[in-house]
């Protein structure tokens, strides 16, 4: 459960990536991190990483190209229209995705991780198909599988540090929970208010996300993203330039019994600026099976305080709600 915080903790995670093999745990600088994430997942659920390596020129090439693909004509960008038949992959326009019913103000590109057909049986056939991406501003595809490989492997790294927090095996989150992640990621365009013709509607409504650990990467000068802390006050997540911003799912949130939290957050651009940002969400593998694990029931109460879910199924109830109605 998320506490009373009104700020969200900046963490140099640079200790944990200075050996892509393993974490020495003799090096006081590891500690230091390790006790860092376990109060921030712990009592906020959202915590920024710098330190993280990620070139900025990447960084922002990414958020320039979706910036780009954004201002093109209705038609070029309904090209590439996301549908169940595409595998939920490619381009939303503005108010087709739902969050707890109300339509959203934003535009976006959603891409999955990209598997053979047949992979995972009935279930994985919902979401076959390659990514959609534009054919303009050219190299947009490649910039973008380049972008989430690091992301996948930074998630990866941070999620060391997370597993070392919870005090968990080494290979917690390896094998069949996550050692396969069906990692996801979203291009999202949020018009300014200034310019929108529904004033009242949120770039995207409250909610919490799906997986384990998200990294958000933000238009630096827009403060837009809102956290919900336990008095129910919304905190500003303002952007850190060069940092991403982080935060936990709900398979985190039931392995763990509840012990870190996936928090409630909004996103409302009420500047008169477009704002774009793009979320690498981490996930389980497709097919794991999530359900609190013994050792985290034991320190929160000895009770099961989720029921079992299979990843995909989750997933695919919840992208199915986003776009009823
Ligand atoms: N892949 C993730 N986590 N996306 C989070 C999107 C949240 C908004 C969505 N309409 C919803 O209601 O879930
Ligand atoms: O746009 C953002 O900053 C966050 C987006 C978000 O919360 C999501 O896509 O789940
Ligand atoms: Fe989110």
């Amino acid at each position: 459960m998320a506490s009373n915080f009104d700020s969200i903790p900046l963490i140099d995670v640079s200790p944990l990536l200075s050996n892509p093999e393993t974490i020495n745990l003799d090096d006081p600088n590891v500690l230091q991190v390790v006790k860092k994430l376990h109060e921030a997942c712990q009592n906020v659920g959202f915590f920024y990483v710098k330190g993280h390596g990620i070139p900025d020129t990447l960084v922002k090439g990414v958020r320039d190209a979706a910036r780009n693909f954004f201002l093109l004509p209705h038609e070029e960008k309904m090209k590439i229209q996301l549908s169940a038949s595409t595998g939920y992959r490619g381009y939303t326009k503005l108010l087709d995705n739902k969050t707890q019913g109300k339509a959203d103000l934003h535009e976006s590109i959603d891409a999955y991780t990209e598997f053979a057909p047949g992979t995972y049986g009935p279930m994985g056939e919902h979401f076959e198909g390659p990514n959609l991406w534009p054919e303009y501003p050219q190299g947009f595809k490649e910039m973008m599988d380049d972008y989430g490989n690091a992301l996948e492997k930074l998630s990866k790294m941070i999620m060391r540090g997370v597993v070392l927090a919870l005090r968990g095996s080494p290979n917690l989150f390896e094998g069949d929970r996550a050692g396969k992640s069906f990692w996801s990621m979203r291009l999202i365009g949020c018009p300014g208010s200034g310019s929108a013709a529904h004033p009242s509607a949120m770039g995207i409504g409250a909610h919490r996300d799906y997986g384990l650990l998200i990294l958000v990467n933000q238009d630096d000068d827009i403060t837009a993203l809102e956290v919900l802390n336990r008095r129910d006050e919304w905190i500003p997540a303002v952007p850190v330039p060069g940092a991403f911003l982080c935060n936990i799912g709900d398979m985190l949130n039931i392995w763990s019994n509840g012990m870190y939290t996936a928090t409630t957050h909004r996103v409302i651009n009420s500047s008169s600026k477009y704002r774009v940002s793009i979320p690498f969400f981490y996930e389980p593998n497709f097919q794991a099976i999530v359900e609190p694990l013994e050792f985290y029931k034991q320190k929160t109460g000895g009770v099961s305080r989720f029921q079992k879910v299979v990843y995909a199924e989750y997933l695919l109830n919840k992208i199915r709600n986003n776009f009823v109605g």
